[in-house]
């Protein structure tokens, strides 16, 4: 897809989901949305949206939802199983070590990967929470550690690299802390790139400065949503004050509604408060994070679209010697590895301690892995530089 198209999709933002064209729980959730209000200050034209029969609400109330919930996240236990150990392998450790089969470590394929990788422009896209940082329990506390925030400062020297995330960009850039980076926060829905002509084909396009006068260009192709998102984060805080446990976290263009911290038997409430909810809001739909829901924007953009707008802002799409690499452990990173995948350009590196079916190509255990991968690539870097 060339940027004219992504450019056409903004003009067109109801989603065109390939969730919808499948029965998956995930598709019902994605696609078969509840309606109703709008906010006085939206453009009505994005509004178009075909109504949802009660049945159908029943049925997603009834099934899909609470499914799609419990397989959002492994349990700790299975996160932390030593694979090394003496231990009698369980049905899990076996099943794993077959999934490694099809999403090969790439720490143990590193030599195929620089044999790709020779003469080409490596550009690395990376996810944070649960990639750069472990998955904690309270959301505000999710830090990278120290050496990891080294790791990624390293190979920011070396390779261009961009953080694309379902945070706020503001949040996830305080995480971070690096200014050498570029963010894209609110799952590539707020993006801040390098200034290229690229800007000026966009609408919702544009250039900035930051503190210290550098130049950037923001992009944020849902800036319409704004005053939307804002009215329903209040309205879901209202809605789930009494649940305990619950979360919601603004994410300035997406609200994440965390239910980690709600005792499982009462799941089915706090999905219940997220579709009275979004009843009446036709033009956000919801996604599944790791013990997340997630509501969106009905636009066609996501992390896929974020790395094909980088790469374009990077001067380093449509070319054959660019390797772009995109690691990630969520749903919402599988739209960056399907782009990839379908470019036939680069690769999709999926973080998991479980199976999953992944787009991606490689694997990485867990976020220790990905700091020893960065590294790795350094070191790789600074020895073929060496005269
Ligand atoms: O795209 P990401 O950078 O991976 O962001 C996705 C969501 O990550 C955060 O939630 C997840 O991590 C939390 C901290 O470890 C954890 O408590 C939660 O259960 C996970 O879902 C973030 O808080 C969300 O807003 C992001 O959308």
């Amino acid at each position: 897809m060339d940027i004219m198209d992504i450019n056409s999709n903004i003009g067109s933002p109801i989603l065109a989901d390939s969730a919808l064209m499948n029965n998956s729980p995930r598709a019902i959730h994605t696609a078969r949305l509840p309606y109703s209000t709008n906010s006085p200050t939206f453009n009505s034209s994005l509004l178009k949206v075909p109504r949802m029969i009660p049945e159908i609400l029943d049925d997603v109330m009834s099934s899909g939802w609470l499914e799609a919930m419990k397989s959002s996240s492994p349990p700790h236990s299975e996160l932390t199983r030593n694979f090394g150990s003496e231990l009698t392998p369980t049905d899990a450790d076996i099943a794993y070590k077959n999934w490694l089969l099809k999403y090969p470590l790439v720490l143990s394929s590193f030599e195929q990967i620089t044999n790709s990788a020779k003469g080409k422009r490596l550009a690395l896209f990376l996810d944070y929470d649960g990639t750069l940082s472990p998955i904690v329990d309270n959301p505000d506390k999710a830090f990278m550690s120290s050496a990891m925030r080294a790791a990624v400062r390293s190979v920011a020297k070396y390779f261009p690299t961009a953080i694309i995330s379902g945070r706020s960009r503001d949040k996830v850039y305080k995480f971070v802390g690096l200014t050498e980076l570029y963010y894209a926060g609110s799952h590539g829905m707020d993006i801040m790139g390098p200034v290229r002509p690229i800007c000026s084909d966009h609408k919702n396009c544009i250039k900035s400065t930051d503190e210290q006068g550098k130049e950037f260009s923001l992009f944020q192709p849902a800036s319409e949503f704004l005053p939307m998102i804002n009215e329903v984060f209040r309205s879901l805080v209202e809605n789930t004050k009494d649940i305990d446990g619950t979360i919601v976290e603004n994410n300035k263009f997406c609200v994440s509604v965390h239910y980690r911290n709600v005792d499982e038997k009462i799941w089915p409430i706090v999905a219940e408060s997220v579709t009275e909810v979004l009843k009446h809001y036709p033009c956000l739909r919801l996604t599944h994070g790791r013990k997340v829901l997630e509501v969106r924007p009905v636009l066609s953009w996501d992390k896929g679209k974020a790395v094909q707008f980088l790469l374009e802002s990077l001067g380093l799409s449509d070319s054959d010697d660019v390797l772009p690499i995109y690691i990630g452990d969520d749903h919402t990173d599988e739209d960056a590895f399907k782009v990839l995948r379908e470019m036939n350009h680069g690769f999709g590196i999926l973080v998991s301690s479980t199976p999953k079916d992944s787009s991606a190509l490689y694997s990485l255990k867990d976020p220790s892995e990905v700091m020893k991968f960065l590294k790795k690539l350094v070191l790789w870097k600074k020895n073929i530089s060496k005269p």
